[in-house]
């Protein structure tokens, strides 16, 4: 199994660290010919969504990846991550995939302030979470499941072979949501 970690800005060699952890085989996309080496799975980090959309345009790969998630793969997204998949976002008029039918507020808590941390219930576990300049999710459509609702808002969900979160697990040492992902929905796949 191997799992493809969009790599054009932020946090993406924390998930691999945390994926090599989890003895997962995994590779950087940097462009679009990385799309070619075949996975099982996509993360797509946090880091700033209006930056890595202008990569994903700019380097050719946003029709390619919409597909590709449309056609079922597998993809975790963390916070710009979770903006790129929203179908809708409430206070931004940029669109990225378009995919996940929620709809997001970004930098929700608060664009200076909004960095803090915290502990809750992520598919019925209790887990730390690290919020940075997150988005929440607003909105959700029937197909999707709600993972973790901290302080009434929506931090987690998944619609089929889409999981994204508000906060970054891939920064602590937790391995719950990377574990969820790669068995309930790569290997599940
Ligand atoms: N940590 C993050 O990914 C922050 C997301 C960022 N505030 C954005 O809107 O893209």
């Amino acid at each position: 199994m191997k799992i493809g970690v969009l790599a054009l800005q932020g946090a993406f060699a924390e998930h691999e660290a945390m994926l090599g952890r989890l003895g997962v085989e995994h590779f950087q996309i940097r462009q679009k010919e990385d799309l070619c080496v075949p996975m099982e799975g996509l993360i797509i980090p946090g880091g700033e969504s209006t930056a890595i959309g202008k990569l994903m345009d700019s380097l050719d790969m946003m029709s390619e990846l919409r597909e590709r998630i449309g056609a079922g793969l597998p993809v975790f997204g963390t916070c710009a991550g979770m903006i790129l998949l929203a179908k809708d976002v409430e206070n931004d008029s940029r669109r990225f995939l378009q995919l996940m039918d929620i709809c997001v507020k970004r930098n929700a808590y608060g664009r200076q302030l909004g960095s803090f941390f915290t502990e809750d219930e992520f598919a019925g576990k209790r887990i730390p979470m690290t919020f940075i300049r997150a988005p929440y999710i607003e909105r959700a459509g029937d197909g999707v499941e709600v993972l973790s609702a901290v302080g009434g808002h929506i931090v987690a969900a998944r619609e089929r072979n889409m999981l994204v979160t508000s906060f970054h697990p891939e920064l602590g040492e937790d391995t719950t949501v990377h574990s969820y992902f790669i068995e309930n929905m790569v290997r599940k796949a």
